[in-house]
Order: structure tokens, then sequence, then C-alpha cells
């Protein structure tokens, strides 16, 4: 079987707050997206994003179907963006070959039928939430994406923020996807925090040495629970809870989202004062 899936209900926050280490990770974490020779889902309850991972190795992969979407094809009623992160690759969309470098993203709009992922050393990292209206595939490089740049040394929080779907690049009816680096030095991510009920997030914690980890917050503002990250790890999170973390070493990070919105500025920043 070269394709598989598990699935995420939505929790609720007076259920997560009682939650062990264990039990957080078992909701939360995803660390088995990147399988060699496979294509792994989480198919999760929050606005229904399915996170994955492709690796295609000798072999190209077919994006098939699995049961939760309740259709014949993956994307029937669903949009996908694929983020490579490993070496070179090729996503297929219906005959039409994209060459996907390292740090690029294809999105693939509502209504492809025949995709499939090529090229030894490729990692693709895949995100899909429903659609409503089918728009064009689109190549995204890095440098098509909006900058931002953020924080700074003294707080260790210095970091580019690369919006890879913005209004320039892409249009798209649910996904917000982009990617955050960091200066030498600098280890925390989206601190200050913020939360957008709006919207559930999920983060790909990636380039970290192997002895690193980022500790990843969550959880109400005033109810954090941290999970550890490892390298290639996902985590899910939802719409009332804040996503922010601090690694041991350097790291990069893919940040995602899907909901009722595709704005990215429409955020609650929460106050350093706020946080227990
Ligand atoms: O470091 C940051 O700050 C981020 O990258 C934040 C994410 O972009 C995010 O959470 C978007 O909602
Ligand atoms: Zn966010």
């Amino acid at each position: 079987m070269t394709t598989d899936y598990d699935i995420r209900f939505a929790i609720d926050p007076v259920s997560t707050s009682t939650m062990n280490t264990a039990e957080l990770r078992e909701q939360f974490l995803i660390d088995d997206l990147f399988m060699p020779g496979a294509v792994n889902w989480t198919y999760t309850h929050y606005d229904r994003m399915a996170v994955g991972g492709a690796v295609p190795g000798a072999k190209a992969l077919a994006l098939e179907t699995i049961k939760p979407t309740g259709t014949a094809n993956f994307l029937d009623r669903r949009e996908l963006i694929a983020a490579n992160i490993g070496s070179a690759g090729t996503i297929t969309v219906d005959g039409r070959d994209y060459a996907v470098g390292e740090r690029d993203m294809l999105y693939v709009g509502m209504g492809a039928k025949v995709v499939s992922f090529a090229g030894e050393g490729a990692k693709f990292y895949l995100l899909s939430a429903p659609a409503h209206a089918g728009h064009p595939t689109t190549l995204i490089k890095q440098s098509d994406a909006k900058r931002l740049d953020l924080g700074s040394q003294e707080t260790a929080n210095e970091r580019s923020i690369f919006q890879f779907v913005n209004a320039d690049s892409v249009k798209t009816c649910q996904l917000v996807v982009g990617l955050t680096s960091f200066a030498p030095g600098s280890v925390w991510n989206t601190m200050p925090a913020h939360l957008h009920d709006r919207r559930m997030e999920a983060y790909l914690y990636f380039d970290l040495k192997p002895d690193a980890f980022v500790v990843h917050l969550m959880g109400e503002p005033d109810e954090t629970r941290h999970i550890i990250m490892r390298n290639e790890q996902a985590v899910i999170s939802p719409p009332w809870s804040i996503h922010s973390g601090a690694g041991t070493g350097a790291y990069t990070f893919i940040w995602a989202m899907a909901g009722d919105n595709v704005d990215y500025t429409d955020a609650e920043k929460i106050g350093m004062d706020e946080l227990l």
C-alpha cells in the first residue's frame, strides 16, 4: 500500500488542558509524514485540512484518493499545495510536468484528476483543504513570496516570513502557506504569539540537526502546553490555540492555514504578559 492516512478529530480547549504528554502528542503531533516510497496523510477535522508527505524515490507516486474525502479523485472538491523540502523533483498534473525545485511550492487547483510525484531525493510536504473553485495550477518560488522581516537579535526572534500564497502569486480558496527562516542565533518563532479563530494552522519543522528539537507551545494563552518536536515533524494548531516555538538550534518551518478567510493579517496579538 503506497497511500495511507489517519484521522484526527477536533479537540476542544478544556479537554486539551487535561491531557498528559502522550495524549497531547497523539492528538496534535504528526511524526510519520515522510516514508520512502509512500504517500502518508493525516486528515484533520480542523477545517478538514489534510497534512501529508510524499517521498517518491526511484518510482513516481500517484496522488490517490482516500476514504475521508468521499470523492473519486483526491482533488475533486479540494485544492493542494506541495512544498518540496528535498532535492529537485517533478509533479505531473493531468499530463503536464512541473519542475519543482528545492523549497518551491506547487499549487494544484480543484478538479485536477491525475497527479503524480517524482524525483529521487525529492520530499513533498502536502497540504490540502476543501475548495469551491478551480484555480489554475501554479508553481510558486521563494522569490515570488511576499517577505516580512520580524523580530530582533536581542529577543532571539529575528526571522523572515515568506508568504508563498499572497495576492500576487496565486489565488487559492482556503490555503494560505509560507515558510519562515531565521537569522543565525535566533530560535523563537511566532513570539509574540497570536491567535486566529477563523483559521486552523499546521507547522512543519525541518532543517533541524539530529539532536536538536523545538519546544512547540500550544493551548489557550492562559493554559499553555508544550510538545517537543524533532526534524520533519508537523503539529496541528487548533483555531483556539497559540502556535509558537523555540529551538535548541537552527531550523526552518512551513506554516499552513485553512478556514474562513485567506487574510494573513487577520490575527489577534497576544501580549507577552498574557501567556501563562
Ligand atoms: O514566525 C512567525 O511569526 C510565523 O511564521 C507565524 C506564522 O506565519 C503564522 O502563524 C501565520 O498565522
Ligand atoms: Zn498563526
